[in-house]
Order: C-alpha cells, then structure tokens, then sequence
C-alpha cells in the first residue's frame, strides 16, 4: 500500500479560485485540481506547496501571497482491479491568496510549466461542484462553503429593549410574540441587525430545546437571505420537521467542546459539523472527531471556533490566548479555524496570518 503526502494549494484573488487539469494518464487524471504534489523527505508542508506550485505554475508565493492552512485530510484511494496500486493520500492543505499585482501579472496565463491547463473559475462554481475533483476533494469544497465571517447570537436576555427598534415585524406578531416578550425582542433586534446574507451561528445555551426550534424558524422566516449554524441537539430535533427552503438555510450543526469529549461522536443529524475549543487537548480531540467522520463517510467536521483570542465583555472569567497562543493552537489543528475572542470583521488578514482562517464575533458583527 502507498502512502504519500501532499501539499495542495488553494490558490485565489478574492472570488476567483485557480485549477489546474491532471492528465488521463495521471492518478484520479481528466479532473481539475488545486495545483500541488508530493512532499519530499526533509520538507515540510509548507517548504513543498511554495516549491510545487513555484515548479508547476512558476508563481513565487513565497513573496507576496498570504499563506495559511485550511487543514489536513487522508482519504485511501482503492484500486480494486489493482490492490497494490491502492494509496491513501494526506492532504496539507493551504489557502493561497494572491496579491493584487501577483493575480495582474499571472490572470492570463492559462497554461502552466508542465502543459498542464490552467483555469480561473468562481467561488460559486468551484463549491457546487461544477468542476470535478479529485475524490478526497470533496471535503475541502464543504471548508470553503462556511462563510469566512460569522455572526453570532447573544442570549435571549441579554437583548434589551432599548437596543430594539419597537416597529414590529408584522410576521413576528402574526407568530403570537407580543412586543414586551424577551424572545420577541430578540427576534426585532437580529431581524434588524444582521447584515445581509449573514452566516449566524445561533447560540442560546439558555433556552431550552422548544424555545431555541421556535426562534430559529421565526427567524428564518423573517430573514430568507441567512445562512445558520444551529446546536446539534437542534439540527436532531429539526431534521424532520423542517420545510425545504429553511433547511437550505441550516448549514451546520455546532458541538461544544464539552458536548465532543462526551459524547463518543453520536451525531443524527447529516449536516456539516462545526466545534469549539479551547486548549490543545480539545482541538487534537477535534482532529480525531473529523478524520473519524472522514473515515466512516459521515458529514465533514467544516471548522473549529478558537477562542478566545483576546479578552471580550461577554466572556470576562476567560483568559485569552492572545495571538501567539491562538497561533499554535491553529497550527495544530486540521480542520479550517475560526477566530473568536474580541474580533472584528475586520481581523481576517491578522487572523489569517497567525495560522487562522475564518473570524466569528457578537457585537461587531452586526450592522
Ligand atoms: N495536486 C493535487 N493532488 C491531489 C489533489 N487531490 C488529491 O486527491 N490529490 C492526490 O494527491 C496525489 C498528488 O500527487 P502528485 O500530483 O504529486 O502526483 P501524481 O500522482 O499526479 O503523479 P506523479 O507521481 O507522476 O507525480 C495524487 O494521488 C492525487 O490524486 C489536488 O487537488 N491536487
């Protein structure tokens, strides 16, 4: 059995995602690939992309281009007619986001240094799968489809009436929520703050299992344009009760750490996974849960909340990791990481540069 690991680059200037095309003759050949190759003995991963993508594009990212890790994944490529031809690859891969002059200079090229064709192709179509693969692939689509900046809730009291805007929502008041009631004027206060095509995750940990169904869908209701992480005790509870186009807007089903230490990986529901942590132990804990939904086909463990990075208002008891700290707890993890403590907006690039690669936030990430 071959083993071999490769690093894979996920090359981009904004929307647009750069593939290549693997020959006929090559493993998994006529399909499109992110370009990289195998890491030699002595390198490390990200020593083999800056080379690899240097030998197959002629593109220096080493200058330049911001480099973070998305994750790592194995994936065992069967050769049934040939058993010893069967590989399983591991897969190190990064996100490569060009600079404005590297992308100027290099969008025309559409042929790299081995005669291989090059193709510039959208986020879009790059995710719903207009371009195939190679098999193992299919996970890194379901990392780049978690938006990169993510909202999240507060709990139902600590919205306040004063932060409200009292014009009810007329299909709020149809759903029987009077004005004065607490879940009401949380429903007001996101249906109004939330910007547009926002990614939410929806943390109640106060509300009990009926109470967080009933926001939910009252929010989605009233806001067709956002996408929502919910917990997974709820994603359970929704699975079979939930009207197609709603359920196109729950994206992911959320574990605590807590809930993934104990709960032996039990999950019902088949939507893409999302954690939290907040120590190494954890986020190697995480690593095993995805490569273990990896190995039995279940859906993608899609991103780890790091927190928190620096000290929040809402979390004061915390001690935050700072970015140093956040930086190698990123560096151990195989599964995209989103930044959480103190952030904005804003953080991506800093976050990006200290191993990260999403940002999540409660207050300033509302309008
Ligand atoms: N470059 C690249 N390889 C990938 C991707 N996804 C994926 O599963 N792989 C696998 O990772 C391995 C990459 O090896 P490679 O490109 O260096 O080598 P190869 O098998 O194509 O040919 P070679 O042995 O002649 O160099 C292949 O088995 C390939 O199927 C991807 O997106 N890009």
């Amino acid at each position: 059995m071959i083993n071999i690991d490769v690093a894979v680059a996920v090359i981009h200037f904004g929307d647009q995602y750069l593939l290549g095309f693997r020959n006929a003759k090559q493993h998994q050949g006529n399909r499109y690939e992110f370009v990289g190759g195998k890491i030699e003995a002595n390198e490390t991963a990200k020593q083999a992309l800056v080379r690899e993508v240097f030998e197959e594009i002629g593109l220096d990212i080493a200058k330049q281009s911001v480099i973070n890790p998305l994750g790592v994944l194995r994936h065992h490529y069967a050769e049934i007619e040939v058993p010893s031809k069967s590989k399983t690859v591991c897969l190190h891969v990064f996100r490569v986001a060009l600079s404005e002059s590297q992308f100027t200079e290099f969008a025309h090229h559409n042929e790299g240094c081995e005669g291989q064709q090059l193709q510039w192709v959208s986020c879009e179509d790059l995710i719903n799968n207009k371009y195939p693969l190679p098999d193992a692939n299919k996970t890194i689509l379901q990392w780049l489809k978690l938006p990169n900046i993510i909202a999240i809730t507060q709990e139902v009291g600590a919205i306040k009436a004063s932060q409200n805007n009292t014009d009810l929502n007329e299909q709020s008041k149809a759903k029987g929520y009077s004005a004065h009631r607490p879940e009401q004027q949380w429903l007001d206060y996101y249906q109004q703050t939330l910007p547009e095509q926002a990614c939410v995750y929806i943390r109640l940990k106060q509300s009990n299992l009926a109470q967080r169904k009933d926001l939910v869908l009252a929010l989605l209701a009233i806001r067709p344009d956002i996408k929502l992480i919910i917990d997974y005790e709820l994603a359970n509870f929704l699975d079979s009760d939930t009207n197609a186009a709603m359920a196109d807007q729950i994206i992911a089903q959320h574990l605590t750490q807590q809930a993934y230490l104990d709960t032996e990986f039990k999950l019902l529901s088949d939507l893409p996974v999302t954690v939290s942590a907040h120590s190494e132990a954890s986020v190697l804990q995480a690593n095993k849960l995805a490569q273990y939904r990896l190995n039995h086909n279940l859906s993608p463990v899609v991103g780890i909340f790091i927190s928190p990075v620096q000290a929040t208002n809402t979390h004061p008891e915390a001690t935050p990791l700072g970015w140093e700290g956040f930086a190698s707890l990123a560096q151990d993890s195989e599964i995209p990481v989103i930044a959480l403590g103190g952030m904005a907006p804003a953080n991506i690039g800093q976050v990006r540069y200290y191993q990260g690669d999403k940002v999540a936030g409660i207050g300033k990430f509302l309008t």
